[in-house]
């Protein structure tokens, strides 16, 4: 076994629990060792840590999962494969549901990571005709998926903006017969307000840069982003890709889809200004423009009157926003659950959850205030799960250890 290794895949340890020293120290010289090989998994037992390398590695490849398909755990060099491939095999014998929780600060690597398992399921997972279309969708949904709920950060060019938990459905032969996506938390907030240096969702950017000619017009968009109050920068985006996996997914209603995203712009560009009473009357050029995307009525109705009486420029500046956020984010659930409509219920999971980034710095939004949060409630449940448990066999053979306390 350690014969078919490379002396390069012996960089520094393997495996943190076999370090002599438990210091931070030794624990990132040895991580910062394996880095500088190209090395950028570690594992700590069973749980795998991943440096993100930023570049493409030859790691993920038809060779490279064969090389993994139905080894032992730690017979080979840790990697990603050697993780999903475990969690398939203790399924299949155990016959109970497998989660795998990637968790990391904003721009780790996570959604990379969660993609990198569904295609090793893709490639490695028994198939039929029939499998192969859940597989295609499956694998298709991300482009969706990404279009509408990530975002360019600071941190991240392609940052997710909701927590994702994906599970891949088996049946008692270990074939995936399903899959089915929950989205929470999409952070709505940015459909109104980026920070500087960050941009809206992709698909606005998609739709105004890439959409055809003649689905701009029918929509009442201008090719230009800084035409949008919603839109602050430009983007090298385009629009065929979503479209193909949009068509593919079999979600028809791709005009309806478009004639919303249209709207929430439309909206965004709605001014108000203050009669003599100081209550918003709506420009009504603008609105004009919009009514053949939106209900000009209705909208009027949510945009200057709070029940019975006028709002002030404010007030409909705030319900404008709210409006637009609301939409967009019961667009994202449609979405969602569009793509979910391919499921077929297996028999035992494997869960794939992946919560978007922390970021300490970034508390403007009430979303990214409850992902810390959730972040931190994960962490903690982990620490729960591995330390508290270890040290509980530890006790149970009355060897002496220092007590972990939360
Ligand atoms: N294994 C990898 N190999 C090569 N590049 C990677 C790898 N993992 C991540 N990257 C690069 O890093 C970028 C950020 O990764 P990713 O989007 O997965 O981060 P994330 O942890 O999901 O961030 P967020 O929480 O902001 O969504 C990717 O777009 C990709 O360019």
């Amino acid at each position: 076994m350690e014969g078919a290794l490379t002396a390069r895949d012996r960089v520094g340890i393997q495996d943190f629990v076999l370090l002599d020293e438990t210091t931070e120290t030794a624990f990132l010289s040895n991580l910062k060792k394996r880095f500088s090989e190209d090395l950028i998994y570690t594992y700590i037992g069973t749980l795998l840590v991943s440096v993100n390398p930023y570049k493409e590695l030859d790691i993920y490849n038809k060779k490279q999962m064969d090389l993994y398909m139905g080894v032992n755990f730690f017979e080979l060099p840790p990697h990603i494969y050697a993780l999903a491939d475990n969690a398939y095999h203790t399924m299949l014998t155990e016959f109970n549901n497998h989660f795998i929780l990637i968790s990391g600060e904003s721009g780790a690597g996570k959604t990379e990571a969660s993609k990198k398992i569904l295609q090793y399921y893709a490639v490695s997972c028994p198939s039929t005709t029939l499998l192969d279309t859940v597989r295609d969708k499956m694998l298709m949904s991300n482009p969706v998926l990404e279009a509408f709920g990530n975002a360019k950060t600071l941190k991240n060019d392609n940052s997710s903006r909701f927590g994702k938990y994906m599970d891949i459905q088996f049946d008692s032969q270990g074939d995936a017969v399903g899959g089915h996506i929950l989205n929470y938390l999409l952070e709505k907030s940015r459909v109104v307000h980026q920070n500087h240096g960050e941009r809206n969702f992709h698909i606005f950017y998609q739709l105004v840069q890439g959409g055809e000619e003649d689905l701009l017009h029918q929509l009442g968009l201008e090719r230009d982003c800084q035409h949008y109050n919603y839109l602050t920068q430009v983007s090298d985006h385009s629009c065929p890709l979503v479209l193909q996996c949009l068509t593919y997914m079999h979600i028809h209603s791709v005009q309806h889809l478009f004639e919303i995203i249209a709207s929430v712009l439309h909206l965004g560009n709605f001014h108000f200004e203050s009669n003599s009473k100081g209550q918003a009357i709506l420009n009504k050029v603008l609105s004009f423009i919009a009514c053949h995307v939106v209900f000009e009525m209705l909208l009027l109705v949510c945009l200057l009157v709070k029940v019975l009486s006028p709002f002030t420029t404010d007030h409909a500046i705030y319900a404008r926003d709210a409006l637009a956020k609301a939409v967009y984010g019961r667009t994202f659930t449609w979405l969602v659950n569009k793509i979910n409509d391919m499921n077929i219920y297996g028999k035992t999971v494997i869960g794939l959850l992946d919560i978007y980034g922390f970021e300490v710095f970034n508390l403007n939004s009430f979303e990214q205030f409850c992902i810390n949060y959730c972040n931190e409630k994960l962490q903690q449940l982990f620490i729960q799960l591995t330390l508290k448990s270890e040290q509980e066999e530890y006790e149970a053979e009355n060897i002496e250890v220092t007590q972990y306390n939360n």
